[in-house]
């Protein structure tokens, strides 16, 4: 008896340009235009099996090892629903085995612990559109699988291509132009690395979705971002990624979380989503740049926040150790730094600050405050994996994790 199978992974992405507000929170239309990174899924994934068999009673889905409830109309089941559309049409073609008839058995696993506070449901939606896809053996480009998993989660579109990525915000009202598209592929800029500090967080206070809603519904700044900072600066930093021309990129990208966390704190009643870790992170990274451009050099590095304090530092990969040396003079390691890159040769780092350097721009932090460093680079897209790497085993149910 055929089984009907696949898996696939899809990775993170960290956007330059966000994503905030909606204008169709059914269809998750966005308020404006966005652009990201998608990172390295060698380092993180979502990875995500799909099989259709009539034996099954009901959809059912699994996160970790753990069902989650798929809710009628909610943002999972119109995912699915999706899909089996569009598998429908595929069937219409003689002696196309009927399998959108079948129930579907989903499992998922993020690499990443949840509790780093990393954003999932990007790449946790995105897996689950590509394995669904290559399940139902659909002929559509990633561009017309990010309008599905756009439904899922708007940042999800995104990962559905590697590289630099666009969301063009569309302005139907069905969204059908509200999709993702490639500004360039990962090969075009292979030095852009990324330093993920994981800052210590007692959970997260509000949640993107909410967080977005009460600032379309109450911010007056908002307004301004959206027509006229952001359009602009979606068309200059696709000309610098373009050209690879670090300091433009860098200082867009550290203007628009600036604006990001702005309209955040113009929501009523106001969001906070950086702490004095973040900030602390933001002074550092100035510095860096000042003392750099001080003496001849150029912007070396770039710092964004998405709904959360961890930072994510972008920088071309030669300043990256730089960067690692500087933020442990300021944040003492509790846990050994994994460094999947070689930077430090089998050693631990040590704490150092270039010359030049004010060191008086931050006070030193206790131990823990950046609780460890994920290192990872620009990364491709989702990828369909072999039968080996299945998270379901024969009964359709998932496999223990190692
Ligand atoms: N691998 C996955 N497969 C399917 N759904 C997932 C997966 N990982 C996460 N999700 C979905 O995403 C939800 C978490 O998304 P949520 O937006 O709350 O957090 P986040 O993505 O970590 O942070 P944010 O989007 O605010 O930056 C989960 O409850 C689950 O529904
Ligand atoms: C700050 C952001 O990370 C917000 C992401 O919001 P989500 O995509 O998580 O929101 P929903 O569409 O409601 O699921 C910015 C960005 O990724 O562009």
């Amino acid at each position: 008896m055929t089984v009907y199978q696949a898996t696939a992974s899809a990775p993170v992405n960290i956007a330059c340009i966000k994503y905030w507000g909606k204008r169709d929170t059914k269809l998750i239309l966005p308020t404006n235009s966005s652009l990201s990174v998608t990172l390295d899924q060698d380092h993180l994934r979502s990875t995500t099996t799909s099989r259709a068999d009539p034996s099954f009673k009901h959809d059912r889905l699994w996160l970790n090892g753990k069902e989650e409830e798929i809710k009628e109309g909610g943002r999972l089941s119109t995912c699915i629903a999706e899909l089996r559309r569009l598998r429908r049409e595929v069937e219409k073609k003689e002696g196309t085995p009927k399998i959108s008839e079948y129930p579907v058995h989903i499992a998922s696993y993020n690499n990443f612990p949840t509790a780093a506070g990393l954003a999932s449901s990007a790449s946790g939606f995105a897996a689950l559109v590509a394995s669904l896809a290559a399940l139902y053996e659909l002929p559509a480009t990633p561009s017309e699988l990010s309008l599905i998993a756009r439904q899922g989660s708007g940042s999800a579109c995104r990962s559905l291509f590697g590289g630099f990525v666009a969301w063009e915000m569309g302005s139907k009202a069905d969204g059908s132009d509200s999709f993702a598209v490639e500004v360039a592929p990962c090969s075009h800029w292979p030095n852009l690395h990324a330093l993920i500090c994981v800052v210590s967080d007692d959970k997260k206070g509000t949640s993107s979705t909410s967080g977005m809603q009460r600032t379309v519904e109450t911010s007056t700044l908002l307004q301004h971002r959206i027509k006229v900072v952001v359009p602009e600066r979606m068309r200059a930093i696709s000309e610098a990624i373009k050209a690879r021309d670090f300091p433009t990129f860098a200082r867009l990208t550290m203007a628009d979380s600036n604006s990001f966390h702005a309209v955040a704190l113009d929501t009523e009643p106001p969001i906070f989503y950086m702490n004095d870790v973040s900030r602390a992170i933001i002074a550092l990274i100035v510095e860096y740049n000042r003392a750099s451009v001080a003496t001849g050099g150029s912007i070396k590095a770039a710092y964004t926040f998405d709904a959360g304090p961890n930072a994510v530092i972008y920088a071309p990969e030669e300043y990256i150790k730089e960067i690692v040396q500087i933020i442990i003079s300021y944040f003492p390691q509790a846990q050994p730094f994994n460094d999947v890159f070689g930077l430090f040769g089998g050693e631990q780092p040590k704490g150092a600050v270039p010359s030049g350097f004010n060191e008086a721009v931050s006070k030193k932090f206790e131990p823990g405050a950046v609780k460890g460093f994920i290192h990872t680079r620009v990364g491709d897209g989702p990828r369909v994996l072999g039968a080996e790497e299945a998270l379901l085993n024969a009964e359709g149910l998932p496999k223990a994790q190692a």
